[in-house]
């Protein structure tokens, strides 16, 4: 039976790390200060908005949540980035996604100031993280929070095959660019790959990561035996059920680490957000904290 990588337990020490280090930036009357933009009334990002607000103040982050009606004009979301963006309050700004059609998401995303992109959604940050540049720019929470569950399982990727399924901006592509600076050879899986192809890639991978959005994806057949198998899809099953896009119970037979759903990579992504936040202030304000990568 494979190992459960605790994400909800790896959180709450990233969580513990980080109320330390804004201790610190307190002492220099520093508050990292983190922005939330929501569009409309979606009930899942209500929620998800809900949980980074209540995670937030317990490390001590200052966090404002900005809830805009469903048909807000481009133009007045825009002028609102652009205060933030002047805010010297403000570390981090986030736009939760999807907006509603009649917003143009690039552009919004755009307009963030890459020094305040805390998604990492900014082509400069997209395009320090390709390049695989030195100097600290912010990356996508999700696939950053993965990379801190392997580090925290130690998990091995130098020389490792590592599949990602699934490759949208915020999940597969970041996701891809880590694992290769981390040395590991990758293989990018989507709509398009033939089920044949994805089997036998799958079958091969000492590491795979899964974000579709497609319950049941993958199932332990696919998986070669002691495969580390990070599941990032959180769907809701019409019985009101959250599961992910792998199989648990027969994935669990064959890998050798497995993340659940729910308590896996959902709450690593929210850590991690606020870790974000705080290197984001921790920058603006010329700061070098201890443990920035490694933070657990
Ligand atoms: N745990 C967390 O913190 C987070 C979880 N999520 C969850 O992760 C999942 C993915 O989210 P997100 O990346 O935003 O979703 P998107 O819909 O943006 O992307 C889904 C990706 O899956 C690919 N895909 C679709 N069907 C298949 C298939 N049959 N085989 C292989 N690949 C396929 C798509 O390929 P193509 O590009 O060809 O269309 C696309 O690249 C969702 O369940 C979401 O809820 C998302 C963010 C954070
Ligand atoms: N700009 C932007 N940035 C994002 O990072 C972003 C976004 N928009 N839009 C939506 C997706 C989704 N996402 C989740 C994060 C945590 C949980 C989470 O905490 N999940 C819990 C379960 C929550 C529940 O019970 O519903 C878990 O997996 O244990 C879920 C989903 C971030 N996203």
């Amino acid at each position: 039976m494979a190992e459960i990588i605790d994400g909800k337990a790896i959180a709450q020490l990233v969580r513990q790390k980080l109320a330390e280090q804004v201790e610190v930036l307190k002492t220099k009357s520093i508050v990292p200060g983190l922005t939330v933009i929501i569009v409309g009334d979606d009930p899942a990002s209500q929620i998800y908005v809900r949980n980074k607000e209540r995670a937030a103040q317990k490390v001590g982050i200052a966090h404002q949540t900005i809830r805009l009606a469903a048909d807000v004009t481009e133009a007045s979301l825009l002028t609102i980035i652009k205060k933030l963006n002047q805010d010297d309050q403000v570390d981090a700004i986030l736009v939760q996604s999807p907006l509603p059609n009649h917003l143009n998401e690039q552009l919004v995303q755009e307009t963030i100031s890459p020094e305040k992109d805390v998604d990492g959604f900014n082509p400069i940050n997209i395009g320090k993280l390709y390049a695989n540049r030195h100097e600290y720019y912010p990356v996508a929470n999700t696939p950053k929070g993965v990379m801190t569950l392997l580090m925290a399982h130690h998990v091995p990727l130098r020389g490792k095959l590592a599949v990602v399924v699934g490759r949208s901006i915020l999940v597969g592509k970041p996701m891809l660019s880590l694992l290769e600076a981390a040395n590991a050879s990758v293989a990018l899986l989507h709509r398009y790959t033939p089920d044949d192809l994805r089997r036998s890639l799958l079958k091969q991978a000492d590491i795979v990561i899964v974000g579709t959005g497609i319950p049941g994806l993958v199932v332990g057949d696919d998986l070669k035996s002691g495969a580390t198998v990070i599941d990032v899809g959180i769907n809701r099953l019409s019985d009101g059920q959250l599961v992910g896009d792998v199989d648990f119970a027969s994935a669990q037979a064959v890998a050798g680490a497995i993340t659940p759903v729910p308590g896996g990579v959902g709450p690593m992504t929210i850590a991690t957000l606020l870790q974000t936040t705080v290197e984001l202030a921790a920058q603006h304000h010329q700061i070098e904290l201890a443990d920035k990568w490694q933070i657990i």
